[in-house]
């Protein structure tokens, strides 16, 4: 009797100790450590323990550095499980947040960044779809592979989106030829966004990630004023005009007042594959400056990276592929939706009403 009661004395110790040490744990993506009403269990097996955590944002990458970190203050293995299960808390219907991705400028990777951003939230357990609002060249279809795909409809007046790796996707390109959509005028650009958003059958999702048009004019400030969405990320390159244009980008953003959630350089520098050298092709510190200037989170430095594009180029899934590279979506994905989880937090919730104008 004795010695079960300290044996369990000293199992409660260490249950204390892996509690207390989840709760001082921080980093990027738990500025404010581990809550205690995210630790569902702390089971302890002789010589393993396994702790189980649902949080409330999408970060279950985080799995091998927390049990990593644990493993080594307490001394023994300790194995971390994670679940996403983000608060219930909707944007619009039933999308928890909406996120857009904007460019000032046309081709620095903006669609290619939406893309692997939505997989690499979807890989770390949350329920994504991606909306394709990029009239002048929407590439959603062809980044998953979905060119030929119609969307179906069950009641004639609303449409199913087309699900691939898991992702609901819904792109202007799927209804409208090509050519028809680069001549439309700001109202018919944004009541386009609005029938795509509120006539497709989305379902529960977690995020919603909307493919802007690349630039700063006026289709793209009312489309922004019309899509209730929690925040926006800016993808630049390093080069001087496109940064010149992220500017205009964060203006409109701010005079919008839609949170910017931070800046996304991409093609940030090249690694060399023969010696591993950093070549800095597109201008270096571009992107920093900005992000420090305007005082805008930056958020991840993407490498010109032959995976990257042959992926986006063949429509496959550069998430699943076991390269490098897809750690920078994978991070990324993990930052932004932790800050949307605090920023939720922190907001009064308000009703919004879309209108068809
Ligand atoms: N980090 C990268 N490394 C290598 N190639 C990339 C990278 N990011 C994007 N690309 C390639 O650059 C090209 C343009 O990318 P993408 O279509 O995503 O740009 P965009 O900004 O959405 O363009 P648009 O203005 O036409 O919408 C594509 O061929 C894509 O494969």
């Amino acid at each position: 009797m004795f010695g079960l009661n300290k044996l369990f004395k000293k199992d409660n110790q260490l249950k204390q100790q892996i509690l207390s040490q989840l709760t001082a744990f921080k980093n990027s993506v738990f500025p404010l450590g581990i809550e205690p009403q995210w630790v569902n269990c702390i089971e302890v097996k002789s010589a393993a323990v396994t702790v189980d955590l649902t949080l409330p944002f999408a970060a279950n990458a985080q799995r091998q550095l927390l049990s990593d970190a644990l493993s080594e203050q307490v001394g023994m293995q300790v194995e971390v499980n994670i679940q996403t299960q983000l608060p219930k808390h909707y944007q619009y219907k039933k999308i928890k947040h909406i996120v857009l991705i904007a460019s000032g400028k046309g081709g620095v990777g903006k669609s290619t960044t939406a893309a692997n951003l939505a997989l690499a939230l979807s890989d770390q357990g949350a329920e994504v779809g991606v909306l394709d609002a990029d009239i002048y060249g929407p590439s959603i279809p062809s980044l998953f592979d979905a060119i030929d795909e119609q969307p179906t409809t069950q009641d004639n007046k609303t449409l199913n989106p087309i699900v691939k790796e898991g992702i609901k996707i819904q792109s202007i390109g799927f209804l409208v030829p090509a050519d028809n959509a680069t001549v439309w005028r700001g109202p018919m650009a944004s009541q386009a966004l609005n029938q795509l958003l509120n006539e497709t059958q989305w379902g529960e999702l977690d995020y919603l990630i909307v493919d802007m048009p690349p630039g700063t004019g006026d289709i793209q400030l009312t489309m922004t004023q019309k899509v209730p969405a929690s925040g926006a990320l800016i993808v630049t390159t390093p080069q001087d005009l496109a940064l010149l244009d992220a500017q205009k980008g964060i203006a409109m953003f701010n005079q919008v007042n839609l949170p910017i959630l931070g800046l996304i350089e991409n093609m940030s520098h090249y690694i060399c594959t023969h010696c591993g050298e950093k070549n800095h092709i597109f201008g270096h510190l571009g992107g920093e400056q900005l992000a420090v200037r305007h005082g805008v989170p930056l958020l991840a430095q993407i490498p010109l990276n032959i995976q990257i594009r042959e992926a986006s180029e063949q429509g496959q899934n550069l998430l699943t592929q076991h390269v490098d590279i897809a750690e920078h979506y994978f991070s990324c994905a993990q930052t932004i939706s932790s800050m949307l989880y605090y920023q939720t937090l922190s907001t009064p919730t308000v009703d919004i009403v879309i209108t068809d104008d």
